[in-house]
């Protein structure tokens, strides 16, 4: 039996932001020391506009992001062009990738194919097939694994594009999934599957706002909550994964946390 995941909690997102990003330039440093490129698995919903306060901000402690040998992916993307506004990709760009000064380099970004954009079945098969060209032939390397994935948590407790009860939970051979009936718009997107999504040497999520705190006291305090998909990354990853979140995210959440440094 591992050790459970850190419960990080901050009185606001910019003492969180600072934290996330001793935490990112640290995963940085290990994957870079390891094999010189840093390859991150990044969600869309609200956890861009935090990772940019964390990333961006050149007055903010020792060490910098490298983003030159950062390799971008994503943990899930819908089925949209990629300026659209429900578009993952859309809004890391201009969260994060417009916003890079040009000191820190520019990092090679892997969106999804637009070609797909009708067939989601397909679109998933050619994203895991950019996972294996990145990640080593898929006979040799059973799941990619990525150095750092950073997670969302939706209030039902779904992250990347898994949702509570829904069958691609139990995928345990794709690294790459297709979803055409999202409970959340828009409905088609893909995803990476449950295993590839626990597998990451570190895994940071993000969660903030009191709208967070009924999903987080489930999650954390209760057994129905560990079966949600946040909760089974939490079982199976462990101490590899962090929670970054605010006060209000865990009023009343029983489950330690650490409060106001990493
Ligand atoms: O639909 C999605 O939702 C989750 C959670 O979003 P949040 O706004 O509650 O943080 C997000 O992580 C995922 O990438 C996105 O596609």
């Amino acid at each position: 039996m591992g050790k459970p995941p850190n419960l990080y909690a901050f009185q606001g997102t910019d003492e969180l932001a600072t934290s996330l990003r001793t935490y990112v330039l640290d995963a940085q440093a290990n994957a870079l020391e390891r094999h010189n490129v840093f390859r991150v698995g990044v969600s869309g919903g609200s956890l861009p506009k935090v990772l940019a306060k964390a990333l961006l901000d050149t007055n903010n402690g020792e060490g910098k992001p490298e983003f030159d040998k950062w390799e971008i992916f994503f943990a899930d993307e819908r089925a949209v062009p990629l300026d659209h506004e429900d578009s993952n990709y859309r809004l890391v760009k201009e969260e994060i990738l417009d916003k890079i000064p040009a000191e820190l380099g520019k990092p090679t970004v892997y969106p999804i194919d637009l070609k797909y954009l009708d067939d989601i079945q397909e679109m998933a098969d050619q994203y895991e097939k950019t996972l294996v060209g990145v990640f080593a032939a898929r006979d040799s390397v059973k799941l990619p694994m990525f150095d750092l994935l950073l997670l969302g948590c939706g209030p039902d407790g779904h992250t990347c594009s898994l949702f509570p009860g829904s069958p691609l939970l139990r995928e345990h051979d794709a690294w790459v999934l297709p979803i055409s009936d999202s409970p959340k718009p828009p409905p088609k997107r893909i995803t990476l599957s449950l295993p590839v999504a626990s597998h990451g040497i570190k895994i940071g999520f993000v969660a903030t706002g009191g709208g967070k705190k009924d999903i987080m006291k489930e999650i954390f305090d209760t057994e129905e909550g560990r079966q949600l998909p946040c909760g089974l990354i939490n079982q199976f990853a462990q101490e590899r994964v962090s929670w970054f979140v605010d006060y209000p995210a865990i009023e009343g959440v029983s489950f330690p946390a650490r409060r106001g440094s990493l």
